[in-house]
């Protein structure tokens, strides 16, 4: 071992993560994401993807976890296994930054041994600020990239911080490991899934819908405080920045008592459809979460999305639009919170990848297409894959022909 990795053992691993599965964790984050422990900081844990019915996007994590898990038992020269202790996809906006710490620095964090921070977007082109620091040793910064990787002890041999965001949202993969097997995330999953899936069915069409968490957690304060008014719902602020609205029908409108940001929240979980530009898309999403995933799926597939086919359901453009006359009329788009404020935390400068994609309605219905399509497939993985982890009280990647097997046994 060289000074730096007996004093401060830790691990730089370039191109560690594929860039599609950057990508794939990005959708996940800005379709699901809560507002996280500090200002300016959002986060989804897997606890909270199986709490909004959204269980089955955990695979996506599968692999990688398994992964990162070994190579710390591997450099850390663990003799005994680690457990997860955490997994979660964290952002920063503007303004979020984290002076010297180390990992374990609390009471309630002293079962945390190593950590792996995974960045899934880069420096310079998704955010401005935010290099992080060794306090001592080499390297003493890393400049996020997609697809790498930081590893290090959770203890005072790496001591830290990370810079304050000045523009955009940096996005990363974070993990705890611990030698204690009393504090595994797996454990924990495990019998949440099995609280909330007892009563459905793999076969059952419309399983993979989202249910939003309560909505307090969605609201972004300039604060941090829930009462506040201003501030804005964090699904409505994403895709309002990509140019759309939410509409919601008048008797909905009506059964709301006041414009407090709290009573408007709850229109979030009531149906709604989407607009742009005055025109309405005639479907109806079940709640903001259900319009959310499928605006980000349009976001991360728009290259593929001509792919999709389509274009022989789909006669002209008016088909997929409300007629001006009828239900259209009875429907009102309603700003769910600060329209500057939002702007300011979710735009990155003037222009960037996804507020420059190019839009079209056939694209959006190829989207909805699609999203139905990714849900349904994760989710009757999901149901494979759970029988194994049940048995093993682990989560590992099973592969296809072990669950062809099961199906067929
Ligand atoms: O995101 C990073 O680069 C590190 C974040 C960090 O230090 C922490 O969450 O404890
Ligand atoms: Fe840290």
């Amino acid at each position: 071992m060289g000074e730096t990795e007996e004093h401060h053992p830790r691990l730089i691993l370039h191109d560690f993560i594929s860039l599609d599965l950057c990508k794939e964790l990005e959708f996940i984050h800005k379709s699901c994401s809560a507002v996280g422990y500090r200002p300016n900081v959002f986060s989804t844990t897997l606890s909270h993807l199986i709490a909004t019915n959204s269980g089955h996007l955990i695979l996506p994590f599968v692999s990688i976890r398994e992964r990162l898990k070994e190579k710390a038992e591997e450099f850390f020269g663990c003799e005994y296994e680690l457990f997860v202790e955490f997994t979660g996809l964290i952002s920063w906006t503007k303004g979020a930054s984290i002076g010297w710490h180390s990992d374990d620095n609390r009471s309630y964090l002293k079962q945390r041994d190593f950590a792996a921070v995974c960045y899934l977007n880069s420096h310079g082109k998704d955010f401005k600020g935010g290099l992080f620091h060794f306090q001592d040793g080499e390297p003493a910064t890393i400049v996020p990239m997609a697809g790498d990787v930081v590893m290090y002890t959770a203890d005072s041999r790496n001591i830290h911080s990370v810079d304050e965001i000045a523009d955009g949202e940096r996005l990363t993969l974070t993990l705890w490991f611990s030698r204690d097997s009393s504090y595994d995330e797996d454990a924990k999953l495990i019998s949440l899934f099995s609280q909330s899936l007892s009563n459905s069915q793999d076969d059952d069409p419309v399983s993979y819908l989202p249910f939003p968490a309560p909505s307090n957690m969605y609201w972004f304060s300039a604060e941090q405080a829930p009462s506040h008014q201003s501030g804005f719902d964090i699904s409505w602020a994403r895709v309002h920045i990509l140019g759309y609205s939410f509409c919601f029908s008048d008797d909905k409108i009506c059964d709301i008592k006041s414009e407090s940001s709290c009573d408007l929240s709850e229109l979030l979980m009531k149906p709604l459809w989407l607009a742009r530009d005055n025109e309405i898309f005639n479907k109806e999403f079940v709640n903001s979460l259900h319009a959310l995933q499928v605006v980000q799926f349009y976001c991360w597939k728009v290259s593929e999305l001509h792919a999709i086919n389509v274009r022989a359901e789909v006669r002209s453009v008016t088909q997929l639009l409300m007629s001006h006359t009828g239900r259209s009329c009875r429907l009102k788009s309603i700003p769910l919170g600060d329209h500057e404020l939002a702007k300011k935390v979710f735009h990155f400068g003037s222009t960037n990848e996804y507020t420059e994609i190019s839009f079209d309605w056939t694209d959006l219905y190829s989207a909805v297409v699609g999203w139905e399509t990714y849900s349904h497939q994760l989710r009757k993985k999901l149901f494979a894959s759970l029988s194994y982890w049940k048995t093993h009280q682990s989560i590992f990647p099973v592969s296809s022909q072990e669950i062809e097997g099961t199906t067929l046994l």
